[in-house]
Formats: C-alpha cells, sequence, structure tokens
C-alpha cells in the first residue's frame, strides 16, 4: 500500500508584517464565542461553517492584504477569511475535510499561521497514514481539492503552546457561499 498524495505545499515567511497582522487580529477582530473548541470570526462571502452562519462582513485592508498576498502564492483570489484563535495550546480542530461546496474545485484552501507554531495533522481516509506539518509563524499552507478526498487534517492539544490565529481564505464561486443567507 502507499499513502494518497498529499497535495500540499508550504512557504515560510510569507508575509512583510506578520507581528503588526497579529497584533491587530488580537485587538481589533470581534471574536465569535459559538465554538467551543475555539474563537472564529468571517470575513468576504457569508459563509456556512461547522454548523454556524457567518454573516457577510468587508475585509479589513490588512486581511485584505494577507489575502492578495494568499493569491500571489495560490495564482487566484480568496473571498471569504474564516479566522480561528487558538488561545492555548487546549484550543484545538478535531479531524475533517473542508467542504467545496459552493467553492470553485480548481482553487485552493489558503492557512496563513500567526503566532505560536501548532501542527497540523494530515490522516488518510482510511486511517492507514499519518503525517504532520508545522505551521510557523507568518506561513502560508495551500491545500486542494484532491487533498480534502484523500485526507482529513486537524490541529491537535499541544501542551503549554501559546496564542495562534490561522486565517483560511477560500474562493467561492460567483462570490456566494452554498448557502447565501437570505
Ligand atoms: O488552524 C488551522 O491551521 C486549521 C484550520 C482549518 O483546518 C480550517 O479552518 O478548516
Ligand atoms: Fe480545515
Amino acid at each position: 500500500m502507499t499513502a494518497p498524495p498529499l497535495d500540499v505545499r508550504y512557504f515560510a515567511d510569507t508575509l512583510p508584517d506578520a507581528d503588526a497582522d497579529l497584533a491587530f487580529l488580537l485587538t481589533e477582530v470581534a471574536w465569535d464565542d459559538r465554538m467551543r473548541a475555539r474563537r472564529t470570526a468571517s470575513f468576504g462571502v457569508p459563509y456556512n461553517y461547522s454548523d454556524q452562519h457567518y454573516d457577510p462582513l468587508d475585509m479589513p485592508s490588512r486581511i485584505a492584504m494577507i489575502a492578495a498576498r494568499a493569491a500571489e502564492y495560490a495564482g487566484h483570489s480568496f473571498n471569504n477569511c474564516l479566522a480561528n484563535r487558538y488561545e492555548t495550546g487546549d484550543n484545538t480542530m478535531g479531524f475533517h475535510k473542508d467542504s467545496y461546496e459552493g467553492l470553485d474545485p480548481a482553487s485552493a484552501i489558503a492557512i496563513v499561521s500567526l503566532g505560536a507554531t501548532r501542527h497540523l495533522v494530515f490522516r488518510s481516509i482510511d486511517r492507514a497514514y499519518r503525517t504532520e506539518l508545522a505551521l510557523e509563524h507568518g506561513s502560508l499552507l495551500l491545500m486542494t481539492h484532491k487533498t480534502q478526498r484523500a485526507w482529513t487534517h486537524g490541529v491537535p492539544r499541544t501542551a503549554s503552546a501559546g496564542r495562534r490565529i490561522s486565517l483560511t481564505f477560500r474562493c467561492f464561486e460567483a462570490g456566494e457561499s452554498a448557502e447565501p443567507s437570505m
């Protein structure tokens, strides 16, 4: 048996001003407390994520600049940013596949990381294979649709990890999420 291809690309040090980006996100964002495992926020087109609905919200210019940066690496633009705030190593994300419902199937999903390094663990759908990537401050990871079909991913608990924020960028087709708000 061989592991399915893990179609991801990792880039270190992609942001010119990562420390200021982190400071901005910590202080200027209205974080949502509806999820138990971590806090979230959504910018751009409306989004239904993990059973929660997020209304449309203009991207602040600092986030729009990071989206533009991610677009340079991905080769296409992004119109939603779902931010995750992990206050300590006890904040986690369980294994899941990112849904491509409403997304351009040819687009990538980008994860920009700020703050403490956390590991993104990938597990093949048949659970036979496991691999992980350290997501460092200022890094960018691109994942394709193919990756979501063959692997799940998650951010496990990490003893004594410091604060981390991830910005996940998605490209919804026609600027609309799968289930537009009424
Ligand atoms: O925080 C991370 O790096 C993982 C984010 C993620 O997988 C997601 O938002 O779907
Ligand atoms: Fe994900």
